[in-house]
């Protein structure tokens, strides 16, 4: 996720108050697995676990900084030499 947030938004606290919060709990609640930021970027990696595409449209749809945000969408399947 590459975010684009303006630094004169108005309610730009706000907004990252929510985002915060509403990724915290899907951390919380196991969908969001790994968050990481990509070091010198406004951009993160996350990794999800969700039942399928559309739980995985609807969280990332509902990220308050969406409208800000470019996402990449990589589907990841188990590996087979993994000993998780
Ligand atoms: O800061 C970001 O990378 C954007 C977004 C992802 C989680 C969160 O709290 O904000």
């Amino acid at each position: 996720m590459d975010v684009d947030l303006p630094a004169d938004l108005p309610g730009r606290e706000e907004l990252l108050a929510r985002e915060l919060a509403y990724s915290q709990d899907l951390q919380r609640s196991g969908a969001w697995r790994h968050l990481w930021r990509i070091a010198g970027q406004y951009s993160n990696l996350s990794v999800f676990d969700v039942a399928d595409n559309d739980a995985l449209h609807d969280l990332l749809w509902n990220l308050p900084l969406f409208p800000f945000m470019r996402i990449d969408v990589t589907p990841l399947a188990h590996h087979p030499s993994s000993i998780d």
